[in-house]
């Protein structure tokens, strides 16, 4: 079948002539494979073994690790390889520039460095070395020797050039010997010492094969076709298999026959071989193997193999690219990473795929490595995708219509590794989702807690709670709160300044119901009948500055809506004037039942009736703080602005002065004092510390005013203001001292004890210590029943209407129109004793008000005897006490008590 020719060439000229014509066609692409030259070689020996490989990194440049000092030492670091092929003590490799041989370690049999060329410029595409020589397959010839191939070997009894008759695809070094495979038959043939192999005569005949491999004594080559099977020759691998065998059997060393399976590439060790499966990837070797010997990966899928002489190793298919080697005597110490194959500068043959995990292997540009790609399907299995020049075939078994042990072990597999993925995932993402929700769960919980902290005093939101027109509680009796709905469609009505005049008559003295610090009130009738008090401003010449202010706080004033709150119905703003509109209060206000004219007014006023009206402006308040969204801090709570309705209940007015404050009482809102003289929270206008525990403080000072007939300052007593005067005796048990003396004090005192102890804790230095205003309604609630003769004050709070029912305890007003009532007729006399209060500042009311005029405008030279004796009096023994408690004032604070006060 094939003619051996062996000479020398001889004739230079024609060879160089040849080798010029295969660069300048760029004949590269026509090499079919690169035979056992590969990425990584295996050195072997008494001196040791080595590991060399391409490095990874595309750079052709070659790492070596093993225990051969030699070989390692004398690796050139620097020089370019295409591929390595090792024997026993040394390595060569393919240089990159000229395409020569290159050779170090040590051997006795080759020479180091570029071995003797046999002929000038020559040229070669493989490398193969056998135990102790080595031999280079030169590049094809062209024209009229294109059919003719040149083998040049260096070493022990090799040294020679050959010529051979064909074309030859690869070459395989064996022990001594070598074999070749041609390209266009695919035959294969040897030469060299036989003796102990006999693998030159024991070539099978008629076989085509796709690759050859050479080992000691033996060969293996994969023949073509769809089996891709692996078939192995050689005298002493025979009678070394007997020989094995024997042995074997004596359990010395062990023996593995040739698999029957498709292989990818073979190579050939001393007495073994290995290969890689076609479909798995997976390595197997057979042959004779020390007992000593690991065996090879299982379920590791390889790219690149090479054999040293009892051991092989190779190249993991993944990412790593690491080197993985067994048997026995291998190199413990490898490279971290080596190229899966060798660079090409053409594009991959059918049959072959470009290799590309993310990096190229290959640096040079248009290189690349091609590996081959799995065989044919087995009849069990299905082609799930064809190899293609980027991707190798895959096949999978039909796992859902199983007919072999095969298919069912492998699908068993794949279950079984789908069930290990799940049995190690599954808890995993179990406790994920476990996590996940918890933590949605804990943020949840957190948030709602969070919101709730801050809105726990702010209830706009609740809807289906109805007012009870003109009563205002709610049904239930419970705690008031605003229908949203109603508070939506409620909103501050503009009023014109005509409108105004005319319901009131042109603002004549006779329609004056009262004056204030910064306004006077006059009663009013609308054109629809509606009676209102219109409080019309001081003029002031920076009024419009404020005017955007004006507007967002009247809006807000004007959602306000609780029975016991005196609603603002509107307001007009025209040029500098400022008016706003009132619901009337046709009796007046309660400073003016306490201390007005006629005195008979106050001695109308029974207990019971105080006590209503304490419970009811606590309610007010209560909505104020705890209802009203954002807060309201009224910051102004006294008797003149309890205003009492015609059904004789109670109204907080004026909280034009409130400012929207914080939903947390902790944190208080940076403002400049403002207030009243004797109802001022002392915390608040010593440390500015405002907060809705201000406003309890001022309704202690009302209590205690309710409950002793005491204006909260006054100067006709030695002790002239009404917490110092009150709170010791009190606390002493001294309840009935401090009783209004215009009434019989009631055979029980308990009620009015509890009410006085209530006052007490309002007016505490630090409003920390205060109740909040919702625990001073419900005390006072459980006081009003028991003054009412409920038995015990663990008796449930009364409903509102029930207790405070006005047809019960009140005598209606007759008409909504009607004129001044007999209290309106004592009102001017009223307003003068109201100017006995001093007055911090309120931008919101009037803003354009300067605290002098303030002063002026309220306090008369008469109320104030000598302001040095006054001042003294009447904060001496408060700052002192609060002095003790929350430290001495600074000097700014004096400042500011002098300049207020
Ligand atoms: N809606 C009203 N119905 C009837 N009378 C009212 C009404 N509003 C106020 N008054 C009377 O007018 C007086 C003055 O009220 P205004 O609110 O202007 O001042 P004040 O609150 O008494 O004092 P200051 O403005 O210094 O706080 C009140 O004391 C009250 O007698």
């Amino acid at each position: 079948m094939m003619k051996i020719l062996r000479c020398l060439v001889e004739d230079l000229t024609l060879q160089t002539l040849l080798l010029l014509v295969v660069v300048l066609l760029g004949l590269n692409g026509l090499v079919i494979g690169l035979g056992s030259m590969s990425s990584i070689a295996i050195s072997y020996g008494e001196y040791g073994s080595a590991f060399c490989g391409l490095k990874s990194d595309g750079s052709h440049l070659v790492t070596c690790y093993g225990s051969n000092s030699a070989i390692i030492d004398s690796t050139p670091s620097r020089v370019q390889f295409t591929g390595l092929t090792a024997g026993n003590g040394f390595v060569c490799g393919l240089l990159m520039n000229n395409s020569r041989p290159f050779c170090w370690g040590t051997s006795s049999f080759i020479a180091m460095g570029v071995p003797a060329p046999m002929a000038k410029f020559v040229e070669f595409m493989e490398l193969s070395a056998g135990d102790h020589h080595l031999c280079g397959l030169r590049k094809p010839l062209m024209g009229k020797q294109r059919d003719t191939s040149l083998v040049d070997c260096w070493g022990y009894n090799m040294t020679k050039s050959h010529v051979f008759e064909g074309q030859i695809q690869s070459i395989s070094a064996g022990s001594e010997f070598n074999c070749g495979l041609f390209s266009q038959n695919r035959s294969t043939f040897c030469w060299g010492d036989e003796t102990s192999s006999g693998v030159i005569t024991g070539v099978p005949k008629h076989v085509r094969f796709r690759k050859i491999s050479a080992g000691g004594y033996h060969v293996c080559g994969i023949i073509e076709g769809i089996d891709s099977n692996v078939l192995c020759w050689g005298t002493s691998w025979e009678s070394q298999e007997e020989i094995a065998m024997a042995l074997a059997r004596q359990g010395q060393v062990n023996v593995d026959l040739a698999p029957l399976d498709p292989m990818l590439s073979v190579v050939g060790g001393r007495f073994h071989a290995c290969g890689i499966k076609s479909y798995s990837h997976e390595v197997v070797c057979w042959g004779f193997r020390v007992d000593t010997s690991t065996q090879p990966p299982k379920g590791v899928r390889l790219y690149e193999i090479a054999s040293g002489d009892y051991f092989s190793c190779g190249v993991v298919a993944d990412r790593s690219l690491s080197p993985v080697c067994w048997g026995a005597g291998f190199p413990t110490s490898l490279p971290l990473a080596v190229s899966p194959g060798v660079c090409r500068s053409n594009t991959c043959d059918n049959g072959f795929y470009e290799y590309n995990n993310g990096t190229s292997p290959c640096k040079s540009p248009g290189s690349r490595v091609c590996l081959p790609c799995s065989n044919e399907c087995p009849p069990q299995m299905y082609r799930k995708s064809e190899c293609t020049k980027d991707a190798d075939r895959v096949c999978e078994y039909n796992c859902s219509n199983c007919t072999s042990i095969e298919c069912s072990s492998n699908c068993s597999y794949t279950d079984k590794k789908t069930e290990r993925f799940w049995s190690l995932q599954l808890p995993v993402i179990v406790g994920e989702i476990v996590f996940g929700v918890l933590l949605v769960i804990v943020v949840s919980i957190t948030a709602i807690f969070y919101v709730r902290y801050k809105l726990r005093n702010c209830k706009c939101a609740t809807k289906g709670v109805k007012f009870m027109k003109n009563s205002g509680f709610p049904k239930d009796g419970g705690k008031v709160q605003p229908d949203l709905d109603e508070l939506k469609i409620r909103r501050a009505q503009v009023f014109s300044y005509n409108e105004l005049e005319t319901a009131t008559g042109g603002f004549t003295e006779e329609s004056q119901v009262g004056k204030g610090s910064f306004s006077c009130v006059f009663k009013g009738i609308l054109k629809d009948g509606v009676v209102v008090a219109v409080k019309r401003a001081l003029l002031s010449p920076d009024m419009k500055k404020h005017s955007m202010e004006f507007h967002n706080e009247l809006d807000l004033l004007s959602r306000l809506n609780h029975a016991h709150l005196l609603n603002l119905l509107g307001y007009c703003e025209e040029g500098e004037q400022r008016l706003l509109v009132y619901e009337f209060m046709a009796n007046g206000s309660l400073h003016q039942h306490l201390h007005g004219n006629p005195k008979a007014l106050k001695s109308q006023l029974d207990w019971v009736k105080r006590v209503t009206i304490a419970v009811q402006a606590a309610r007010g308040i209560e909505y104020l703080h705890g209802y009203a969204c954002p807060p309201v801090i009224h910051r102004d709570i006294k008797s003149s602005n309890i205003l009492i309705d015609e059904e004789h209940n109670a109204r907080v007015a004026d909280f034009g002065l409130s400012l929207l404050g914080p939903a947390n009482s902790s944190s208080p809102l940076a403002e400049l004092p403002a207030g009243t003289l004797g109802y001022l929270d002392p915390e608040y206008y010593r440390l500015h510390y405002l907060t809705t525990k201000s406003d309890v403080y001022s309704f202690g000072v009302l209590l205690l005013e309710i409950l002793s007939g005491r204006k909260a300052i006054d100067m006709q007593f030695e002790e002239g203001n009404i917490v110092e005067w009150a709170v010791p005796l009190i606390k002493s048990g001294e309840i009935q001292a401090i009783l209004d003396p215009a009434l019989t004090a009631p055979s029980d005192l308990e009620a009015l004890k509890r009410i006085a102890n209530v006052a007490c804790k309002c007016v505490r230095m630090r409003g920390k210590e205060r109740p909040s205003m919702d625990k001073v309604t419900t005390a006072l609630e459980r006081a009003l029943a028991l003054l009412m003769g409920s038995p015990s004050n663990d008796q449930p709070i009364l409903p509102t209407e029930v207790v405070l029912g006005s047809s019960r305890m009140h005598k209606k007003s007759s008409q909504r129109s009607s004129n001044r009532s007999e209290l309106e007729g004592d009102v001017a006399a009223e307003t003068e004793d109201q100017r006995t209060e001093f007055r911090a500042p309120s931008w919101i009311t009037f803003p354009s008000v300067a605290s002098s005029q303030r002063r002026k405008s309220s306090v008369s030279e008469a109320d104030v005897v000598d302001p040095k004796v006054s001042e003294n009096k009447l904060f001496g023994d408060g700052l002192r006490s609060l002095e003790e408690e929350i430290g001495p004032a600074s000097p700014q604070q004096h400042m500011f008590l002098q300049h207020n006060f």
